[in-house]
């Protein structure tokens, strides 16, 4: 089992012997992993090596992959998230997403962020109007955003959407932010905006994060694991990863030798 060593916050996500079949090819290798609550962990590794397949197991996204099979075990504070009884929309209004380019929906800002709450019975104006303003606030985004509310959300520029999305994806308060290289869209004063919110978020949220960039992984993630071919090499507090890791591949790899 890995856990990053020096952590002692609460376990939130529990991964034991995953693993992921898409048809025939292997994709992900006896992964066992501890994720705690309110803390940013960062999946870094080559292209292909399964960082993007693990992420979108926590809240089964998988699912929609025809031809994918798991076995293994994903807990999400303790429960089996792949139990016949889960709902898969509770799930995913628990464990929210945000993907590498921005996708709002072509309607207004407003609506982009009342949509899941809506979606899930909310109707009061007044409440939806109480949702909107906390999580544009959450997002940071408010300020720029609250005298053109009715504005299409294709309006906004690239950064300022990743933003919106991140409100959208807090409106249904999810205990869980998955970020699919969330920034590399992005030009680069939106992603340190991105990532300041993200260090503001995980005092609330647990956010898991895949990135190409093993400087934004060192600048931002508490805990960091490096994957290869399906396989995690090494999963330590952030600091001792990139400063003194276990591994040699992991040298090789933080080192520029390869990937
Ligand atoms: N829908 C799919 N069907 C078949 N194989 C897939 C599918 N999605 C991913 N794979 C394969 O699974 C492996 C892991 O892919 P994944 O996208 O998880 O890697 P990654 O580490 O996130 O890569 P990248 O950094 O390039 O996004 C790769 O070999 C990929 O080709």
């Amino acid at each position: 089992m890995q856990t990053a060593t020096q952590s002692a916050a609460q376990t939130l996500i529990d991964i034991k012997q995953l693993n992921l079949y898409y048809g025939t090819f292997h994709a992900l290798k006896n992964v066992s992993m501890e994720i705690p609550e309110k803390a940013i962990t960062a999946f870094i590794g080559p292209s292909g090596c399964g960082k993007s397949t693990l992420l979108r197991t926590l809240n089964r996204m998988n699912d929609m992959i025809p031809n994918t099979r798991i076995e293994g075990l994903i807990a999400v504070g303790g429960a089996d998230i792949y139990s016949k009884e889960v709902d898969v929309e509770t799930l995913r209004k628990k464990v929210g997403m945000v993907f590498q380019q921005p996708n709002p929906f072509p309607k207004s800002i407003y609506d982009n962020v009342a949509y899941g709450p809506r979606l899930h019975g909310i109707h009061s104006k007044q409440k939806l109007d109480e949702i909107v303003e906390t999580s544009l606030r959450s997002s940071v985004l408010w300020e720029e955003v609250k005298d053109y509310l009715k504005r299409s959300a294709l309006s906004l520029s690239g950064g300022q959407q990743q933003r919106l999305c991140i409100a959208r994806a807090l409106a249904v308060n999810p205990d869980i932010l998955l970020m699919d290289e969330a920034t590399s869209a992005l030009d680069p004063i939106s992603t340190l905006k991105i990532e300041e919110l993200a260090q503001e978020l995980k005092d609330k949220y647990t956010i898991v994060m895949v990135t190409h960039n093993m400087h934004q992984a060192a600048r931002v993630s508490n805990q960091t694991v490096f994957f290869l071919n399906g396989e995690v090499v090494e999963y330590s507090d952030t600091e001792k990863l990139f400063s003194n890791p276990r591994d040699q591949r992991t040298e090789d790899y933080i080192s520029g030798r390869f990937g």
